[in-house]
């Protein structure tokens, strides 16, 4: 692991997991320069392989024993909690006797709240608690934050410089971090699950599969895009696709007999209360 000395590179952003999340931000934070790699420090539970990997991807510092873990944590500015909701009461436990009073903590953990985290680590501690989503690694994501009261003006725009580098920023009430969850967090995954029976009824019908998958996702794209670029309503953008009595007609008229609009919707409050669960799990798990 990395040899770089901590007293003399005080490593700024440390994050508390190294999973797929925290590489598409740090990975993100280095190509547009938001971070230089040797500012951005990582760790895990035990997967040395993958730690060594993504020192050699991003020159990123690294850390396998504890001790240096300990002092990362200890010596960061801002501290992101990037493990997995199972695993943070575990993970916040470790961190308490860590915490100086100063550092910001950034939570993407799903569910965790503000006061959750600062009742554990600190009343007065700086908390922003974010929603990233996977299309970070490409720089597209879309994040919701919201910040305690504790983040001074320097250290929210610190954040939103963080999120920023992979993407799209909404700055929104806590209360709303449920229901952003279910539309931009999970979101990514309703649209694939649609691509990929997009691409099976391509395949039935004859296309080869990479016609079927090119074909989908050049749909996707540009109906995103044309969506984006043109600000029209997607009613509208649908509307102007429906011939009247024509195939896409009949093809909603399908999408409406299995109640598509109410099954979406459903989809998306149920991430937003599963969110809320799982927060209310870490809650009793540390309580
Ligand atoms: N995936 C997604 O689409 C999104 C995820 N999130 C949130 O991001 C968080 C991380 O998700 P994701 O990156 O997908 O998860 P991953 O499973 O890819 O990564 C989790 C990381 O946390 C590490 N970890 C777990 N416990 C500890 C511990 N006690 N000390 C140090 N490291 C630990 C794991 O280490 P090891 O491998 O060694 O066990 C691993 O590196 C989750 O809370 C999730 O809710 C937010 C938005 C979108
Ligand atoms: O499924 C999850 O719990 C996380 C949160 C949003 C996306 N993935």
């Amino acid at each position: 692991m990395s040899n770089t000395p901590l007293s003399s590179a005080s490593q700024a952003i440390v994050f508390y997991g190294a999973g797929s999340m925290a590489e598409a931000i740090a990975r993100g934070l280095i190509a547009s320069s938001a971070a230089k790699s040797e500012q951005i420090a990582m760790f895990n539970r035990s997967n040395t392989e993958r730690l060594k990997q993504l020192e050699a991807n991003y020159g990123v510092v690294t850390a396998a024993d504890a001790e240096t873990q300990n002092e990362l944590l200890s010596k960061a500015e801002i501290i992101v909690l990037a493990m997995k909701p199972k695993d943070a009461g575990a993970a916040i436990r470790r961190l308490t006797p860590l915490i100086q009073g100063n550092q910001l903590i950034v939570s993407i953990i799903a569910g965790l709240s503000i006061p959750t985290i600062q009742s554990l680590l600190g009343d007065k501690l700086p908390v922003a608690r974010t929603m990233p989503n996977t299309s970070s690694t490409i720089g597209l994501g879309a994040t919701g934050i919201s910040f305690s009261e504790e983040v001074t003006p320097e250290l929210r725009s610190r954040t939103l410089s963080i999120f920023e580098a992979v993407g799209m920023v909404s700055v929104i009430p806590e209360a709303q971090m449920e229901i952003l969850t279910g539309v931009s967090g999970s979101g990514p995954a309703y649209v694939y699950y649609m691509m990929e029976a997009m691409i099976a009824a391509g395949i039935e019908g004859g296309l080869s599969p990479e016609q079927a998958r090119e074909l989908t996702v050049q749909t996707v794209l540009g109906a995103a895009s044309m969506m984006k670029q043109t600000g029209e309503k997607p009613a509208d953008l649908r509307k102007a696709i429906t011939s009247p009595n024509g195939s896409t007609q009949a093809a909603l008229e399908v999408l409406d007999q299995y109640r598509f609009t109410e099954a979406v919707k459903s989809a998306v409050h149920r991430s937003a209360s599963r969110s809320q669960e799982m927060g209310a799990a870490i809650e009793a798990e540390l309580a």
